[in-house]
């Protein structure tokens, strides 16, 4: 788990979606995954990284196992502000790849 983590904003992981700094946000949770975007499996569905905004439908509908869910820690860098917390599911985003189909 990184060191030291604080709140973020929605607006603030809003600009967090270019090549150099890519952030997202699963269960209210934010997590920086600039360096992980680039190597995470499949790397075809980089898009999915590619915003910063709530990627937890995406992130539930792969199943993901429990060492990817240990594997997040590496990435934790923060909490969405509980004001914003509360408009995160109107907002949710879902990978493109996963509304195919
Ligand atoms: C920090 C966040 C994430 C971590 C640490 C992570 C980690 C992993 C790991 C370790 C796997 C291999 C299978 C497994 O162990 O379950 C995996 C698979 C996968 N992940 Fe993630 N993941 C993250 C976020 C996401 C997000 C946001 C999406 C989609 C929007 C996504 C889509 C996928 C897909 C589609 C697979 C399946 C790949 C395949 O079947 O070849 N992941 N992830």
């Amino acid at each position: 788990m990184a060191t030291q983590t604080r709140v973020y904003t929605l607006a603030e992981v809003a600009e967090h979606r270019v090549a150099n700094s890519w952030w997202i946000i699963i269960h209210g949770k934010v997590y920086d995954v600039t360096t992980f975007a680039d190597v995470h499996p499949p790397p075809a569905r980089r898009e999915c990284f590619e915003r910063g905004k709530d990627a937890t439908s995406s992130f539930e509908s792969v199943g993901h196992s429990g060492a990817a869910k240990a594997m997040m820690e590496d990435f934790y860098i923060g909490d969405i502000s509980d004001s914003d917390k509360s408009v995160l599911d109107a907002t949710s985003w879902r990978c493109r790849w996963f509304s195919e189909g």
